[in-house]
């Protein structure tokens, strides 16, 4: 079996341990802690001497968290379908502190949605999203609305059109839907939606479930 492969059947597989809301909770805290941190660190203007002492204390938090690690980021069934989420996902995952996060909901008809604000901590141009950042959250909901179509797969083909600046501090909607399938492979299509409502990006890609 290929990593690909095995990596889709142990995302599907669930072979995780879960966690419970309950459980994740106070991690959770703490992740929304250390985003305000990754915030502060980009803008603070305090002196060398306590940009220094801060990094000490930053190290030694860091070593008690590392007292007691998990092998894998942890995963978890959450919302009203019980959808296992990884926790540590870069775009949605409570638990990662570069992850904005972004709750992504289904909807009935199968399409997936969220509304979301990016501070500038993902900016790309002055005022605006980093369009690798953009890439990255468009690639996501593709990808969960191949999953739930019930044909997951590996992204094989991003195309994205830029076709005006997203800017950050404000929110905005993206949404992403299934729509075709052959065999093995996925075909989604999604927007990001600017607060003026206008398209600010359109995103297509084929996903792949791996032969082995
Ligand atoms: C616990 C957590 C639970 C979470 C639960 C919910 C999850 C819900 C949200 C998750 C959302 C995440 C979304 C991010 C998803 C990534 O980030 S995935 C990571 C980025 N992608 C990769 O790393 C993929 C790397 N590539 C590969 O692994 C392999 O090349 C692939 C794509 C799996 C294909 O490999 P393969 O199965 O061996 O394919 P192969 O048999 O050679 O070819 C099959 C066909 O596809 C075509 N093909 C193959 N590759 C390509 C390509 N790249 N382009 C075009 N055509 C291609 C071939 O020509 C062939 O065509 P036909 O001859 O059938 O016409």
């Amino acid at each position: 079996m290929s990593g690909a492969r095995a990596a889709m059947e142990g995302v599907f597989a669930g072979d995780r341990r879960e966690l419970s809301e309950l459980e994740i909770a106070p991690q959770a805290a703490l992740a929304d802690e250390v985003r305000a941190l990754i915030e502060a660190v980009i803008h603070t203007e305090v002196p060398e001497t306590e940009l220094r002492e801060a990094a000490a204390a930053v190290a030694a938090l860091t070593e008690r968290l590392n007292t007691a690690r998990r092998n894998r980021p942890p995963a978890a069934r959450l919302g009203v379908n019980g959808m296992v989420k990884a926790l540590g996902s870069p775009v949605t995952g409570v638990l990662n502190a570069i992850a904005p996060p972004i709750d992504v909901v289904t909807l009935e008809d199968g399409s997936v949605h969220a509304e979301f604000t990016l501070t500038d901590v993902y900016e790309g141009p002055p005022t605006f999203v980093h369009g690798g950042v953009s890439a990255l959250i468009l690639d996501h909901v593709l990808g969960a609305a191949a999953a739930a179509n019930g044909t997951p797969g590996m992204t094989a083909t991003l195309d994205l059109r830029y076709r005006r600046p997203t800017p950050h501090g404000v929110p905005l909607v993206v949404t992403a839907r299934t729509v075709r399938n052959e065999g093995r492979k996925t075909w989604a299509d999604a927007t990001i939606t600017g607060p003026d409502g206008r398209v600010t990006i359109e995103a297509t890609a084929m996903f792949i479930f791996p032969a082995t």
